[in-house]
C-alpha cells in the first residue's frame, strides 16, 4: 500500500516523507537516540500524525527539517503538506483543481445542502445569496450588537473572579443570533435539529413582514424557491436549513475562542494590556462618558488589531485548510515546478506558515502584537501606522473564493468585544493558593500551549485558570 501511495511520487523534486508503523511504547524510546525528526525516526512514528491537529504541537518543526512543502505517505493514504505562502495561494485560487476534500463536505451537511458542503454551480448561487446578506449596513450593526452585549459582560463582572470563557461563548452567540437570525423566540440548544427548523418557521411567519428586513435569515427566505426562468438565486428550505446550521456553527466557535485567546494572553502578559490601554485612552478622549464609541473608531484600533492579529497568527481556530486533488493531477508553478498527483490529499498547514521565522523573524514563536505596528515617529499611541503589508501573509481566514465570508463579521465583533472589555478595566489572572503572581501566569500560559484541536482549536478546561477584572482609571 505504501508503495502504491509513494509511486507516483517517485520523480517529485520535493521530499517524500514515508511513515511506516507505530513502535510499541517501551521501545518509543530509542527514537530520542536518533534525530526525532529525520526520515528513520519519522519511519517509526505514525502516531504523530494521527491526530487531525498534529501540526499544532508540531509548529514549524517539520518544515525546518524538510523545507516549506513536502509529501507525507502512510499506509492509508498520500497527503502534500505545505507552509508555502506562494503555493498556498495558488491552491487557494483554483477551487476545481484543487477542490475541498469530499469526506469533509459530506461530514457537513447535518441540516440540509449549504454554501460550505457544495461545489461548482451550486456553491456560486449559495456563495452569490449569502454574501448579499453581508453588506455595509451589517458592519454598523454587528459593532452595535457587540458593544451592547460586551457591555452587558463587564457589568456584571468588575472585581469577580471568573473563567470567563463561558461568558465569551455566550456573548459571541448572542451577537451572531441579533446580528444575523434576530428573533423574538430564542431556542435552547440552538444547534438542534428542531430548534433550527423552529427558528426558520418562526420568522417565515413573523407577522411583521420581516422578509423585508435585511439579515441573513431574511435574505435566505426571500430566495426560497425553486429554479425557474430567471431565476438563478433560489433556495429549498433543506438549503435554507442547512445555511442557517452553517452560519451558527461556522461563525460562533471560531469567534468565541479567538476572542478567549486574546483574553487569556492579555491577562497572562499584561504589558500589552498597557499597551493597548494607551491607545484606547488617547482615541476615547472625545467621547464622553455614557456614549458608546462610533463604528468610525474601528480605524484608530490598530493595536487592538494588532492583538487580534497576533492571536490569529499563532492560536487561529482553523489549524489546516484542506484541499485535494480528485482524478487529476494539480502542477504548481514554483521554481521547480511539481505535480501534486491525482487523488491526494492537501494540507495547507496554517500553523507552520504562520510562525515561520523567514516570514515572521525569528522572534516568530512569540505572541508579540508589536510586530504589526510601526511606531510614529512622535511615539503618540494614538499615532501608530498599522502595517497592513503583514496581513497578507496571514491565512486565518483562508483566502481565495472560498475566504470565509465572515471575516469582517469576526474582526468587527472581536476589537467591539475587547474595547468594551478592556477600555474602563483590566483582567490578570488569579493565582491558587501558594502560588505567585508569576507561576500563576506560567500556568496558565502552560495551558494555552497545551490546546488541542475538536472542531477548532481550543484552550482544555479553560474554567481552570480564573480571570479577575480590576475597573482601571482612564
Ligand atoms: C475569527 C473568526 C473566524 C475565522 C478565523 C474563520 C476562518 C474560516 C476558515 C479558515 C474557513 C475555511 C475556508 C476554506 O476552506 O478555504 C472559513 C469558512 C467559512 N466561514 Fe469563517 N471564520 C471565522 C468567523 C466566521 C464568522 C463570524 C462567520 C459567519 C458569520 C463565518 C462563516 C464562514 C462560512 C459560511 C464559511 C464557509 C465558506 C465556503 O465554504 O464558501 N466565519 N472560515
Amino acid at each position: 500500500q505504501i508503495y502504491r501511495h509513494y509511486r507516483p511520487l517517485r520523480n517529485s523534486p520535493l521530499p517524500v516523507l514515508i511513515v511506516a508503523i507505530s513502535l510499541p511504547h517501551p521501545l518509543q524510546g530509542l527514537l530520542s537516540l536518533i534525530d526525532h525528526n529525520s526520515r528513520l525516526a519519522l519511519f517509526f512514528q505514525r502516531d504523530r500524525f494521527r491526530h487531525h491537529s498534529w501540526n499544532f504541537r508540531d509548529k514549524f518543526a517539520l518544515h525546518a527539517h524538510y523545507g516549506p512543502s513536502f509529501f507525507l505517505v502512510t499506509p492509508g493514504g498520500r497527503e502534500f503538506i505545505t507552509a508555502d505562502r506562494s503555493v498556498a495561494e495558488q491552491i487557494l485560487l483554483r477551487r476545481r483543481t484543487f477542490p475541498k476534500p469530499l469526506g469533509l463536505l459530506d461530514k457537513l451537511e447535518l441540516f440540509g445542502p449549504h454554501l460550505a458542503s457544495v461545489e461548482d454551480t451550486t456553491w456560486q448561487r449559495h456563495r452569490r445569496i449569502n454574501a448579499s446578506a453581508f453588506t455595509a449596513a451589517t458592519d454598523q450593526i454587528v459593532w452595535t450588537a457587540s458593544l451592547a452585549r460586551a457591555a452587558q459582560l463587564v457589568a456584571s463582572r468588575p472585581g469577580t473572579t471568573t473563567s470567563t470563557f463561558p461568558d465569551l461563548a455566550d456573548a459571541s452567540l448572542d451577537i451572531l443570533l441579533r446580528v444575523c437570525l434576530p428573533t423574538s423566540t430564542p431556542s435552547d440548544p440552538i444547534f438542534s435539529p428542531q430548534a433550527i427548523a423552529q427558528l426558520v418557521e418562526s420568522r417565515r411567519r413573523d407577522p411583521a413582514g420581516a422578509l423585508k428586513r435585511g439579515d441573513l435569515l431574511s435574505t435566505l427566505l426571500r430566495c426560497e424557491g425553486r429554479p425557474g426562468h430567471g431565476n438563478r438565486d433560489y433556495l429549498s428550505e433543506d438549503e435554507i436549513r442547512g445555511n442557517v446550521f452553517l452560519f451558527l456553527f461556522a461563525g460562533h466557535e471560531t469567534t468565541a475562542n479567538t476572542l478567549m485567546y486574546a483574553v487569556y494572553l492579555l491577562a497572562i502578559f499584561p504589558a500589552w494590556q498597557a499597551w493597548v490601554g494607551l491607545e484606547m485612552d488617547s482615541l476615547l478622549q472625545g467621547w464622553a462618558g455614557n456614549e458608546e464609541p462610533g463604528f468610525e473608531v474601528v480605524k484608530g484600533l490598530k493595536r487592538l488589531r494588532a492583538v487580534m492579529m497576533e492571536t490569529l497568527r499563532l492560536y487561529g481556530p482553523v489549524v489546516n485548510v484542506l484541499r485535494e486533488t480528485r482524478e487529476q493531477d494539480g502542477m504548481v508553478k514554483t521554481e521547480t515546478p511539481f505535480l501534486i498527483p491525482e487523488q491526494t490529499s492537501i494540507r495547507v498547514n496554517s500553523v507552520a506558515l504562520h510562525m515561520d521565522p523567514g516570514t515572521w523573524g525569528c522572534d516568530a514563536a512569540e505572541w508579540r502584537p508589536s510586530r504589526w505596528v510601526l511606531a510614529s515617529s512622535t511615539g503618540h499611541p494614538g499615532e501608530d501606522v498599522y502595517n497592513a503589508e503583514m496581513e497578507r501573509k496571514l491565512i486565518a481566514w483562508s483566502e481565495g473564493p472560498r475566504v470565509c465570508p465572515g471575516k469582517r463579521f469576526s474582526q468587527i465583533e472581536i476589537l467591539a468585544v475587547l474595547l468594551q472589555l478592556f477600555q474602563k478595566h483590566t483582567v490578570e489572572i488569579v493565582s491558587d493558593p501558594g502560588e505567585t503572581v508569576e507561576e500563576a501566569r506560567q500556568r496558565a500560559y502552560a495551558r494555552v500551549q497545551q490546546s488541542t484541536m475538536s472542531l477548532t482549536l481550543h484552550i482544555p478546561q479553560p474554567e481552570k485558570v480564573c480571570l479577575r477584572w480590576v475597573r482601571r482609571d482612564r
